[in-house]
């Protein structure tokens, strides 16, 4: 397939300076929504650096022909093209292969991720009813919180439309496993590149679940270690929030984690074998309607749902107590968009 490197039309310099060919595997368009901000920027950086990625879509409701102009004079293949405001969403999102979507106000200190809820939901709601319509068969990774309810929200509208594919729609939790393997590395003096720590559940507060006693390679903790470990973990959102005081929450961490889930999701669609990411899902493991497991990755999205595994004692308490406040904020999102 033939691609081109286009640079910014400054008048008298030819636009299409180069053609050059990439397979289809290798051929994504990927869309960012809620691309100017502090997430947005630095994960659409990190993409516009893949090379899978050959089309950014950059949308957001201020700033995209600036941070597209921007990022379109790095040298990599992909082609950034800004899309502001609600006119241009279809626009942004036609022929996607994965839309990331960091879209929504962030939390200040005091606040849970639910009291993002009411200012939230409708951006992920809107942003949910143009992929439905600009594209369907994307994945689509969701970052906004609350999470634990934007995911629900996100498949109700896809529901409505008669296009929901639960294999396809995705709440990113991977900061969550990128904290735990930093954590677990600091406290055991480990190459943080090779510790691999599963954490399920959702993405706030109790119902983020790490399962320590399943991290490669193996470690061990006393019960009071162990512990303190977890909840640095659950709280580790708020840490940067309080650390951040007013300025907002994680932003260059969550790119990271962001960049590496759409990566991932890229590497499945492309074929290849053994991709592996934690995500809260649509899931039967629990009695929670969603939950965050380890994912098989592949051509179709959930290629197949790995599971709990063996939980320790300790980890059992930690779904029993995460649970309730799990299945409350589904049945949140569920409402809200169906009231
Ligand atoms: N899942 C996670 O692990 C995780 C981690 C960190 C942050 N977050 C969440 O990500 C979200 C974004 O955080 P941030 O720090 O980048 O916030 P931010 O305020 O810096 O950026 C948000 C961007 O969204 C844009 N936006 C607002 N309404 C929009 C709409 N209707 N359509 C498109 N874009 C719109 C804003 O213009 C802004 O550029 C927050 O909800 C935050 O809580 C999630
Ligand atoms: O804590 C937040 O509000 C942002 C995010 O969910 C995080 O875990 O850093």
């Amino acid at each position: 397939m033939l691609n081109r490197i286009v640079k910014p039309s400054i008048s008298g310099v030819p636009k299409a300076v180069k053609c050059f060919s990439t397979t289809p595997q290798n051929n994504f368009k990927v869309a960012v929504a809620g691309a100017s901000g502090g997430i947005g920027q630095p994960l659409s950086l990190l993409l516009k650096q893949n090379p899978l990625v050959t089309e950014l879509s950059l949308y957001d409701v201020v700033h995209t022909p600036g941070v597209a102009a921007d990022l379109s004079h790095i040298e990599t293949p992909a082609k950034v093209k800004g899309y502001v405001g609600a006119e241009s969403i279809c626009d942004a999102f036609k022929g996607c292969d994965v839309v990331v979507i960091p879209a929504g106000v962030p939390r200040k200190p005091g606040m849970t991720r639910d009291d993002l809820f009411n200012t939230n939901a409708s951006i992920v709601r809107d942003i949910a009813k143009a992929c439905v319509e600009a594209c369907p068969k994307a994945m689509l990774a969701i970052i906004s919180n609350p999470v634990n309810s934007t995911v629900p929200i996100a498949s109700e509208i896809f529901k409505k439309a008669g296009k929901y594919d639960p294999k396809r729609i995705f709440g990113v939790t991977t900061l969550d496993v990128v904290r735990a393997n930093t954590f677990i590395a600091e406290a055991k003096c480990l190459d943080p590149l090779t510790v691999k720590v599963p954490v399920i559940g959702g993405h706030a507060g109790v119902t983020i679940m790490p399962l320590i006693s399943q991290a490669s390679p193996k470690v061990s903790f006393s019960e009071s270690e162990l512990k303190a470990l977890t909840v640095r973990i659950q709280d580790a959102g708020t840490e940067v929030v309080k650390a951040k005081a007013g300025a907002g929450s994680a932003t260059l961490s969550m790119a990271y984690a962001g960049a590496r889930f759409a990566i991932a999701l890229l590497r499945g669609l492309k074929g290849e074998a053994n991709v592996i990411e934690c995500a809260f899902v649509k899931s039967d493991v629990t009695e929670a309607p969603y939950f965050a497991t380890p994912l098989l990755l592949g051509k179709g999205g959930i290629e197949k749902n790995l599971g709990l595994g063996t939980l320790s004692a300790f980890e059992q308490q930690l779904l029993k107590a995460g649970i309730p406040e799990l299945i409350a904020s589904i049945k949140k999102g569920e409402q809200f968009v169906n009231k």
